[in-house]
């Protein structure tokens, strides 16, 4: 037998599922110890799958890498379970059938904090465990990242001459996670040196054969799919895949005419689903050529709703001013509405909107932020955080704010939710500050996160957070460089209470073009600056401004002047540097933030006439 010579000569069938299948018979525990512990059923089911009519089985292995492994105190026993696992397809085949070592992604379809160094060295450990038993070849399969697929497959290139086989696994219809399209994918893999290259797992029949349409034959490399039995569906809690055997079966026709010359099975698939394939196809000779769709570009139209300037071109001329107003924590909104026509009046660029900050329920500040642009004609800056809503809501979102116009943003990562009102709830986290910004600048090339068309090109203006309230400034300014480098436009930044850091931060930051609003915060009272200096982290007040508090004792009206007070000091020294300033409105106090943008208009205009009377 001649793996290499075969698959040119004639169609390959691939074995089903293994996972799902062991669940169906309702084992709930780690599929790749089975080979050590119940190797009589791995071995069946592999005889199953080859007497269905497989022409190559995989080792149940899929999983049986360190990383995984030790979610079940088993991270010692690679070697044993990966060796045994070949034993056992060798045994079953008893060579009638290619045995591969199977290799599953590490990363799975939800991002992962595992470092690509840890990735290698889990993979070079399953890697040589199975060479060990000198498989016919190596699988790799169910690889959403392609990185991972890239990295892991040229170390099996270096480490051995055997044929392997290189399956991705697809987000959207024809693209993977990172926006690529099937079609490149393949050929990068193909460059890469895998004699197979295909896709497993996630969707079923009707969907791989849709992306195979967009999808050229390659030129030396043959494509390998194996597709869920199905969509799954979820019933009493467990997932659950509709079997149709003859579906599959004629299926697995069209795949060949769109390319395919390994047709295989995963998730939900069963012998009965590889018998059919088998009938389908018989003897018949892969395609030599095909028709390929071309890939379906719509016209992106250029959004040109722009009616003023954007915040951050704003800012890199003239003074902008921003305040923060944070939507009510109740219903009611009348002192909220209130307070956005007094800062209006008293001459904001615009009001920023907080996403439900210090991770606690309030009203959705993409609702208020309608309010305030069809009401009193504000132009809002909506934040959006990562925390409350996954891929799918934050996409949503997204087109949503565009649909309504409401294009300036600030992007963030979010307070974790176990320091809010709601400690139990989950922080979801799909994406980091640096993705969703990243995912935002692809919605203004007109493409959805995994690459899609949205038909439309959106018109965000990204801001994001820089914190200087850290241990080392430098490391925050190099996150404010990946942020640029993502997509960022401007940057607000946490409170600062000093004028050293005024100073600090503006020798940091001078070499960036990007413009910068600085955090001031009036402070209300004796008891919010201790709060604020002693237990927010990052945070010290200078003694002189806690003194004045203090001095201003319970008494509000006097903490009210001695806060708006000390923020004008503030004031005066950021507005000196900086043409961007972000005032934020402690608790609802919008007086407070008004009386200071009256402030720096009055000097700022005070400046221009003595300029032009000099002139
Ligand atoms: C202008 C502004 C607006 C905000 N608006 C909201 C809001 O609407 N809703 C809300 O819930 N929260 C809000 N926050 C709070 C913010 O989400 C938290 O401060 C969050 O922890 C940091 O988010 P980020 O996007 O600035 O940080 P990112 O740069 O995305 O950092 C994320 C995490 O990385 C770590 N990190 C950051 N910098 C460093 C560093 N220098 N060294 C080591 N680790 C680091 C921290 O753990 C941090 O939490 C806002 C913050 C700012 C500055
Ligand atoms: N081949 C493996 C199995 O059937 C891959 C599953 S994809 C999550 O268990
Ligand atoms: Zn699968």
């Amino acid at each position: 037998m001649n793996f290499r010579k075969e698959l040119k000569e004639r169609m390959l069938i691939g074995e089903g599922a293994m996972g799902t299948l062991l669940y169906s018979n309702g084992i709930d525990q780690c599929y790749e110890e089975l080979n050590c512990t119940n190797p009589d059923q791995i071995e069946s089911i592999h005889r199953a799958y080859l007497e269905a009519g497989a022409d190559i089985l995989q080792s149940n292995t899929y999983g049986a890498n360190f990383n995984k492994l030790k979610r079940y105190g088993l991270e010692d026993e690679v070697s044993r379970i990966n060796r045994q696992g070949v034993i056992l397809a060798k045994k079953a085949a008893k060579g009638k059938a290619y045995v591969f070592g199977t290799i599953g992604a590490q990363r799975s379809i939800r991002k992962s904090d595992l470092s690509m160094e840890e990735i290698k060295r889990g993979f070079r450990e399953q890697l040589y465990s199975l060479l060990m038993e000198n498989p016919d070849g190596i699988l790799l399969e169910t690889f959403y990242d392609l990185e991972e697929l890239e990295t892991v497959l040229q170390i099996v290139k270096n480490e051995t001459g055997l044929p392997i086989i290189a399956n991705v696994s697809m987000h959207e219809l024809g693209n993977l996670q990172s926006g690529i399209h099937l079609n490149e994918a393949f050929q990068k893999l193909e460059q890469l040196g895998a004699d197979v290259v295909g896709v497993n797992c996630r969707l079923g029949p009707h969907h791989m054969i849709r992306a195979l349409e967009e999808v050229s034959l390659p030129k030396q490399a043959s494509i390998a799919i194996y597709p869920n039995a199905s969509l799954p569906d979820y019933v009493d809690g467990r997932l659950v895949y509709k079997a149709v055997p003859e579906y599959f079966g004629s299926s697995a026709l069209e795949l060949r005419e769109q390319g395919a010359a390994i047709i295989g099975g995963c998730c939900g698939t069963t012998p009965l689903h590889i018998q059919a394939v088998k009938h389908a196809i018989g003897s018949l000779a892969p395609v030599k050529e095909k028709f390929t769709k071309s890939r379906e570009i719509e016209v992106i139209e250029v959004n040109d709703r722009e009616l003023e300037l954007p915040l951050y071109e704003k800012a890199k001329t003239e003074r902008t001013i921003l305040v923060e107003l944070d939507p009510p924590k109740k219903l009611g909104i009348e002192s909220f509405m209130t307070g956005a026509e007094v800062l209006k009046k008293a001459g904001v660029d615009s009001i920023t909107l907080a996403d439900n900050s210090l991770a606690s329920p309030r009203i959705s500040n993409d609702a208020l932020a309608n309010l305030l642009k069809n009401q009193l004609n504000i132009n809002p800056m909506v934040h959006i955080t990562c925390r409350d809503r996954n891929l799918i809501g934050l996409q949503s979102h997204l087109m949503g704010l565009q649909t309504v116009g409401l294009n300036e943003i600030l992007i963030i990562t979010g307070d974790p939710s176990k320091i809010g009102d709601f400690p139990g709830a989950t922080s979801v986290y799909d994406l980091s500050s640096f993705d969703l910004i990243s995912m935002v600048k692809q919605f203004n090339e007109g493409l959805s996160y995994s690459g899609q068309s949205l038909g439309q090109r959106a018109n965000f203006k990204i801001a994001a957070a820089f914190n200087p309230n850290v241990k080392y400034l430098d490391k925050a300014v190099q996150r404010m460089e990946k942020k640029i480098a993502c997509g960022a436009q401007s940057f607000l930044t946490q409170p600062i209470y000093s004028l050293e850091q005024i100073e600090e931060v503006y020798e940091a930051t001078k070499h960036l073009e990007t413009p910068i609003f600085i955090g001031i915060m009036p402070l209300t009272s004796t008891r919010n600056a201790e709060f604020i200096h002693n237990e927010i982290p990052g945070i010290k007040l200078p003694d002189n401004v806690r003194r004045a508090m203090a001095l201003a004792g319970d008494d509000p009206v006097k903490s009210r002047i001695e806060g708006v007070n000390i923020a004008r000091e503030l004031v005066d020294s950021a507005r000196e540097k900086f043409k961007g300033i972000y005032l934020i409105t402690p608790f609802l106090r919008y007086e407070m933030t008004a009386e200071l943008t009256k402030y720096i208009r009055k000097v700022d205009s005070k400046q221009t006439s003595e300029v032009a009377v000099h002139e």
